[in-house]
């Protein structure tokens, strides 16, 4: 699982369910062996470590950028500021090392290679089994950044050659690993690599079930070495992705997953210091969300902001082996936010909110905050498990419309309005609800995006993504409010909300289209 994007942030459905409620975090044997994890926090291999690094990112970095590696006790190696970091300040660029699809299912056909669209599919001449276009097949000369791969796929002999191959095509991050040269694969055989849970089906697990390839020997030195770069990247990589235009010049955002050494080197928090985007190069920009003191940590979330302790633990546990112990997770109020409280199911008790005893135990019992009443940990992960069910399957694919109707007519009564699935509905309402809406619809969005503001506040998340996407669409739905009404606008703290939007998003290249344009008009283009 990837590392959380600031795309996936927006829009933070709990796709998983909700898993056991016994789980408990087991992170003794995750790690590989100790004498691996020693090594990598040795100071002359952390020294080695970075000179590599450094030499990798080439002009990417430049010594007035404020970070060093360091390590710190209970995360291993992790990345520290090596002076006070102003709010909004670039603080490093990182290029992927390795670039490719995801492990999951996509919904168009794409150049295996360049990404572009394809209408219907079209294989590799060169038998590799994967889609790519007449630009990046093997047969086009000259080689094209295909022709590598498509030999090293060949060289284990794939069956049906003549038919598309998704286990491949899924498979294609790690088998880039082959083509890493000397520098890159010593960088990436250096991060920190955690196995696969037992239960966890990988891409060569299913490469090897499904006997795509005559000769690849399970016990073999290619398999060993697809594992590893398998690890490394469900350790460490983030998902990223390419803008691609269809023919009829339409944008489409195809998501991949990228290995970022220099942003997978900063350590979980639940309460981060940075944002990030990616732009056009795929070149990941890393920018303090809040003022950072010379000796800090700087910390990246893995997980979603706006979900409750409970599932971001479950998460952070199950995808990358720690418990996080970070203020958030310790407080069942979660800063006064209450995102992960549910209501007190007494009806005499209307006002109560269900927390939980002891946040980062997932089978504490919970308790109401209000008339004292408790209740074992499975009673409320069933309770969340029908709330995300009815989330997921009655509401976020509907429109704007029906969504506000279902929460104030459905949702409401049994869910606080600050719970995690209706922040997740109103984010989704929020999205929705486009220029031409009913005033009223444009009204329940503003007073969304106000909520979801006022959690981030509460959160003291700062300058990050989320508020460049709130401040984005306020900004917008005040503008279409004033026109309706005939009112004269922007006044100075609506255009405040542009300019906080595009120093946020401004950098992404998945920007919403219409941003660029909107910040030149309102003379925003400077900040
Ligand atoms: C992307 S790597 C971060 C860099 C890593 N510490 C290293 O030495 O290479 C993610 C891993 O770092 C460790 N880690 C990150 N944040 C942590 C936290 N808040 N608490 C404990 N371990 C953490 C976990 O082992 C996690 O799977």
């Amino acid at each position: 699982m990837e590392l959380s994007t600031a795309r996936e942030e927006v829009s933070g459905i709990v796709r998983n369910g909700n898993p056991e409620s016994t789980v408990e975090c087991d992170n003794s044997s995750s790690n590989g062996s100790d004498s691996d994890r020693l090594a990598l926090v040795d100071p002359e291999n952390i020294a080695r470590f970075k000179a590599e690094l450094l030499q990798f990112l080439d002009d990417l970095y430049t010594p007035d950028q404020p970070w060093d590696l360091g390590v710190f006790e209970g995360y291993g190696r992790g990345m520290v500021a090596t002076r006070d970091i102003a709010e909004n300040e670039l603080i490093f660029l990182d290029r992927p090392i390795l670039v490719g699809p995801r492990v999951n299912n996509y919904d168009v056909i794409f150049c295996a290679s360049c990404c572009r669209l394809q209408k219907k599919l079209t294989l590799c001449s060169g038998g590799c089994r994967l889609p790519v276009c007449p630009e990046c097949d093997f047969s086009a000369a000259p080689e094209t950044s295909h022709t590598a791969e498509c030999r090293r796929i060949n060289s284990w002999e794939p069956k049906d050659q003549n038919r598309y191959c998704k286990t491949i095509l899924y498979a294609l991050t790690s088998i880039r690993g082959f083509l890493l040269d000397d520098l890159s694969r010593s960088i990436v055989l250096n991060m920190e690599a955690h196995p696969p849970r037992k239960d966890m089906t990988t891409e060569v697990d299913r490469i090897l079930k499904d006997q795509v390839f005559n000769n690849l020997p399970e016990d073999g030195s290619d398999v060993q070495y697809l594992r590893k770069v398998i690890d490394v990247l469900n350790t460490n990589a983030f998902e990223t992705f390419r803008m691609v235009k269809d023919e009829d010049n339409n944008d489409h955002e195809i998501v991949l997953r990228g290995l970022y050494i220099l942003g997978a080197l900063m350590n979980h928090c639940c309460r981060p210091n940075i944002r990030y985007v990616f732009d056009e190069k795929l070149v990941m920009r890393c920018y303090a969300s809040k003022p950072i003191r010379k000796g800090e940590q700087i910390f990246n979330n893995y997980s979603k902001s706006l979900w409750g302790t409970q599932h971001r633990i479950i998460h952070l546990c199950f995808s990358k082996h720690f418990l996080c112990g970070c203020d958030r997770c310790l407080d069942p109020t979660e800063m006064g936010t209450y995102l992960g409280a549910l209501k007190c199911v007494r009806d005499s008790c209307p006002q109560g909110r269900m927390v939980s005893m002891n946040p980062q135990k997932i089978s504490s019992a919970w308790q109401c905050d209000t008339c004292g009443l408790k209740m074992n940990n499975l009673k409320i992960t069933r309770i969340q498990e029908i709330a995300g069910r009815m989330i997921l399957s009655n509401a976020v694919k509907k429109d704007a419309a029906y969504i506000v109707e279902y929460m104030n007519e459905h949702v409401s009564k049994f869910l606080l309005p600050c719970n995690q699935f209706m922040v997740e509905l109103k984010l989704q309402a929020i999205l929705k609800i486009q220029d031409d809406a009913t005033l009223e619809l444009q009204g329940e969005k503003e007073k969304y995006c106000l909520e979801i503001l006022g959690i981030l506040e509460k959160l003291e998340y700062g300058e990050c993504y989320i508020k460049g996407v709130l401040c984005y669409e306020l900004f917008k739905v005040r503008m279409a409010i004033a026109r309706v009404k005939e009112e004269t606008f922007p006044d100075e703290a609506t255009l405040g909300l542009l300019r906080t939007a595009w120093t946020i998003l401004g950098p992404s290249a998945n920007r919403p289209r219409d941003l660029a344009q909107l910040a030149q008009s309102y003379g925003c283009e400077d900040v």
